[in-house]
């Protein structure tokens, strides 16, 4: 089946082209990092592929159609989204989180309750995103990588095939951070993600193939060699990076 595929994407608020005519595609399988200066409209694509900003163009995830869509209809159909701050229940347990995002945890009583039986499917994602150890703990006492890692396990409980990452190791450690780029590779096995990350050596070390966006536009796109090489993105945005490097 196809990946994500987008077309002549446009948004504008109030007069301002904030995307301007982006076609992307994301095979299947892909780890696609896009970066791009402050502004550029990154955020900007993401809101418009999961129905949250209004759009023109065409975006198809597989054979579904998502532009008009509903933000929930457009998760249904297995696109998944991170935000900059995750967004987890934080006074229920790691367990009770993932139990609430897989469904099955239907009446609030038992969400009180300690669970005999852990459902496979939430067993699976605990193991993924390696919080299984500390699947009693409130989300709210987890370091701010394991929120993180949660939000992902909450969307592989719902069947993400395609995942949406708004900065996922912003604030993150070191140590997090490689564990969150190993994570990546896992999810990568048998998903689709596409990051949007400002970390260029996270991206150097994680990204498959980049998309580098300016001004609203596609600038540049190929492997992460490729993409440092070409000078309009030297000059637009990695120049700093790569004298820095
Ligand atoms: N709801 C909105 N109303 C008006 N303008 C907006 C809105 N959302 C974003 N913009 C503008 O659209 C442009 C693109 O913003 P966007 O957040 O997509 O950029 P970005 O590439 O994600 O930047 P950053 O790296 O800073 O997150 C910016 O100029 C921003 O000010």
């Amino acid at each position: 089946m196809s990946g994500l595929s987008v077309r002549d994407l446009r948004v504008v608020f109030d007069g301002f082209v904030a995307v301007d005519g982006v076609d992307l595609d994301v095979p299947r399988g892909d780890v696609r990092f896009i970066i791009g200066p402050n502004g550029a409209g990154k955020t900007t694509l993401v809101d418009a592929i999961t129905g949250l900003a209004r759009a023109t163009g065409k975006v198809t995830w597989g054979d579904h159609d998502l532009l008009g869509r509903k933000v929930h209809r457009i998760a249904r159909l297995g696109v998944g989204r991170t935000f900059q701050t995750a967004t987890v229940f934080e006074e229920l347990t790691v367990l009770q989180n993932l139990d609430i995002a897989a469904g099955w945890a239907r009446r609030p009583l038992t969400l009180l309750r300690r669970r005999k039986a852990v459902p496979p499917e939430v067993e699976k994602a605990m193991e993924t995103v390696r919080l299984s150890a500390v699947r009693d703990r409130p989300a709210g006492t987890l370091a701010h990588g394991q929120k993180q890692w949660l939000e992902i396990g909450m969307l592989l409980v719902q069947n993400a095939e395609l995942f949406l990452l708004d900065e996922p190791v912003a604030g993150m450690s070191h140590d997090e951070r490689d564990a969150t780029g190993e994570l990546l590779g896992r999810l990568s096995e048998d998903h689709t993600v596409v990051v949007i990350e400002h970390d260029m050596d996270f991206l150097r070390r994680f990204a498959r193939t980049v998309t580098v966006m300016h001004a609203g536009r596609k600038l540049a796109e190929g492997s992460v060699a490729e993409v440092q090489a070409n000078p309009r993105v030297q000059e637009v945005y990695l120049g700093h990076a790569v004298q820095e490097a």
